[in-house]
């Protein structure tokens, strides 16, 4: 599934390469969220031309509720339903449950949620999200988990850590009792917990590591912990997990989130920030960021940045952006959608180029600042 190519020079950066029966994956990779179906504002053409994403994201909890397990599967799964060839990964549903629905109950046996559409009752367990991912056909699936509050007591970290890990144990049992329904192969990712306490991750670490996964995602982080302790508990889960694995980092983030944490040993990652702060105006360029939609751009009849190859930036004066979000011009969200994942893909591309090239190491930190600043 997962292979090395190599460690960077003095940081713990890495190259590697997923292969998938949709295709092959080379890593640090940022994977693009399409929630629905969809990655928001962008089409699957531009997605693959443009953008070049090797792998998009989708979430089972959506999914699951809309448009459902029977039409997916008479679809043929999430490939074939969306029209797109390329690598999925799908989550498995019990992060939505807590962030969207506003009546759930943690059991034993699994989440019980209400459906946040219509109320309906539902519940997910470590058993039957494995059977959705199945009918989704995703060639990456997660393990079924609690992902703790922050902040949280070390008490309840250990709880919630000590279910998810009996959870994984039950999911891993399940897809290994189970076939794929599409032809295609399909890796399962399991999940490291742990809150923000160092004896737990360690220990969550080293569990989930022995539990043989095709991948380790790190899970309970960008939750609202301070950024520092974010990166201090990636690095700390990194020294303990397998250098053969890869390593995926949930929900994070800010393109200066992406250097530091590839530094730390981070292959992948998913983030809705590109997507839904593009919706806001929120453009990212290689100086940093800018709010198109702020006044200061009113009258700016130059292009954001020509040598950079998104229609937003080269093709169209920065007054003419401004002018459409000003006027929630649907135009204005797609060249925006498409304008940022371009920038993250193509920071990944540099990444490795540097990585490859042993620039990495006195590089990121400098241009982290930089991406972090507003312009
Ligand atoms: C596969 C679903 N499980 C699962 N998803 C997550 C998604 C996240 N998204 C963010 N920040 C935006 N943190 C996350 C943590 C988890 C986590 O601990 N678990």
């Amino acid at each position: 599934m997962f292979e090395l190519k190599k460690t960077a020079a003095s940081t713990k950066a890495r190259l590697g390469t997923l292969t998938t029966d949709h295709g092959e994956i080379s890593t640090p990779i940022f994977m693009p969220v399409g929630t629905l179906a969809s990655v928001k504002a962008v089409k699957q053409d531009d997605l693959k031309e443009k953008i070049k994403a090797q792998i998009i994201l989708g979430n089972t909890y959506h999914l699951y509720l809309r448009p459902g397990c029977d039409i997916m599967e008479s679809a043929g799964g999430l490939h074939s339903f969306m029209s797109w060839d390329r690598p999925i990964l799908t989550d498995s549903g019990g992060y939505q449950v807590f962030s969207l629905s506003d009546n759930r109950e943690l059991t034993e046996e699994g989440a019980e949620f209400k459906s946040h559409l219509d109320g309906s009752k539902h519940m997910f367990t470590p058993e039957n999200v494995v059977d959705i991912q199945r009918t989704l056909g995703s060639d990456i699936m997660m393990v079924l988990d609690e992902c703790p509050p922050y902040p949280c007591s070390y008490e309840y970290a250990k709880e919630s850590m000590e279910l998810t890990h009996r959870w994984e144990k039950r999911g891993r049992e399940a897809f290994l009792n189970t076939e794929p329904k599409y032809g295609h192969k399909q890796a399962q990712f399991g999940i490291v917990q742990g809150g923000t306490f160092e004896d737990l991750r360690i220990e969550s670490s080293k569990r989930v590591a022995d539990m043989d996964f095709e991948g380790i995602a790190i899970g309970g982080l960008s939750v609202g912990e301070p950024t520092d302790l974010m990166y201090e508990m990636t690095d700390l889960n990194t020294d303990y997990l397998p250098e053969n694995k890869a390593r995926y980092l949930m929900g994070v983030g800010k393109p200066a989130n992406l250097l530091h944490c590839i530094a730390r040993g981070i292959d992948m990652f998913d983030c809705v920030l590109p997507t839904r702060n593009a919706r806001n105006g929120q453009i990212f360029t290689d100086n940093g960021y800018i709010n198109i939609s702020n006044a200061k751009w009113k009258n700016h009849n130059q292009p954001l940045d020509p040598a950079f190859p998104s229609d937003l930036c080269s093709k169209y004066k920065m007054s003419y952006i401004h002018h459409l979000f000003r006027n929630n011009e649907l135009l204005g969200l797609e060249l925006a959608s498409l304008h940022n994942l371009t920038f993250y893909l193509s920071l990944m591309d540099e990444v490795k180029e540097r990585i490859a090239n042993d620039t990495f190491h006195n590089w990121y930190k400098e241009k982290a600042e930089v991406l972090d600043t507003k312009i």
